[in-house]
């Protein structure tokens, strides 16, 4: 019988300090290894216990690693060599939860942000998808038949959006798990641009997010730049069912978004 490793002391924190945020031109074109993840939520009424509002249901899930992520992937490994990141994204849906792709496909419309970190020459793609509270259900319970699943995800959960009466449990101690790469960003940033958390929202929950230098930064500029490109009014350019396929061109020295 195999040895049981001993345990040892947690991953150190996300280097959010080194951290860059791309533009998509630049995060499409890249030759770096790029992942995706995709946030799948719905507007909803319904309450926990019949009291507090959920506000909305938000899909993560539980990673083999025992961390937290978003549903996705990998996807600069891409079969089709040309392919752009959400067929990537699709693909790696498609395995890990069994998206239905008639129905649920992503597309340049839904992506949010993308950031690059240094440490581990990786661009990490983030997208955000609203579906019906009926469609959600579908999809939980769908996973449940992906192929990956009891290997790479061990289960789709729901963040629990509300507070107890207590003000730790609930959406605060949810926070303080221990989440994979930058999801836990990504879950402040999907929440606040979606629309599902004000910023002043947000402010209550000051004291369980990241304290880490950058950190704040780069959700402020996550946010300003969501908000300008959907406004029309920014340079970066991200269309509707574009094809922007991955050049070969060299990729460096990223730029940051200003
Ligand atoms: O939800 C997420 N958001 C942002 N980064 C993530 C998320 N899940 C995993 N990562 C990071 O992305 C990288 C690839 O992740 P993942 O394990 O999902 O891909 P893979 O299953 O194709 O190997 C890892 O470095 C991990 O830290």
């Amino acid at each position: 019988m195999s040895k049981v490793p001993p345990a040892v002391a947690a991953a150190p924190d996300f280097p959010w300090g080194q951290v860059q945020q791309l533009n998509y031109q630049d995060a499409n074109t890249g030759t770096i290894v790029q992942a995706c993840h995709a946030m799948i939520y719905a507007r909803t009424n319904a309450k926990f216990v019949s009291q507090l509002p959920c506000k909305a249901w938000v899909m993560m899930q539980m990673r083999f690693d025992g961390k937290l992520g978003f549903p996705g992937g990998i996807v600069s490994d891409l079969a089709v060599p040309d392919a752009t990141l959400e067929e990537g994204l699709n693909r790696e849906l498609e395995e890990e939860m069994a998206l239905d792709m008639s129905r649920f496909a992503f597309n340049s419309s839904h992506y949010v942000v993308s950031h690059y970190c240094p440490r581990a020459n990786l661009i990490l793609n983030f997208y955000a998808q609203e579906v019906s509270e009926q469609a959600f259900k579908e999809i939980e319970l769908n996973a449940l038949k992906a192929e990956e699943y009891g290997h790479e995800s061990l289960g789709v959960i729901r963040i629990p959006l509300y507070t107890l009466d207590d003000g730790h449990n609930g959406f605060p101690a949810f926070l303080q798990n221990q989440f994979a790469g930058t999801s836990v960003l990504q879950v402040v940033i999907g929440l606040v641009t979606q629309e599902i958390f004000t910023l002043d929202d947000l402010s209550a929950f000051s004291a369980v997010l990241p304290k880490h230098h950058g950190y704040k930064r780069l959700f402020e500029d996550a946010v300003r730049s969501y908000k300008e490109r959907k406004s029309g009014n920014v340079a970066e350019h991200v269309e509707q069912n574009d094809k922007v396929a991955n050049s070969g061109q060299s990729f460096d020295r990223p730029q940051t978004v200003q």
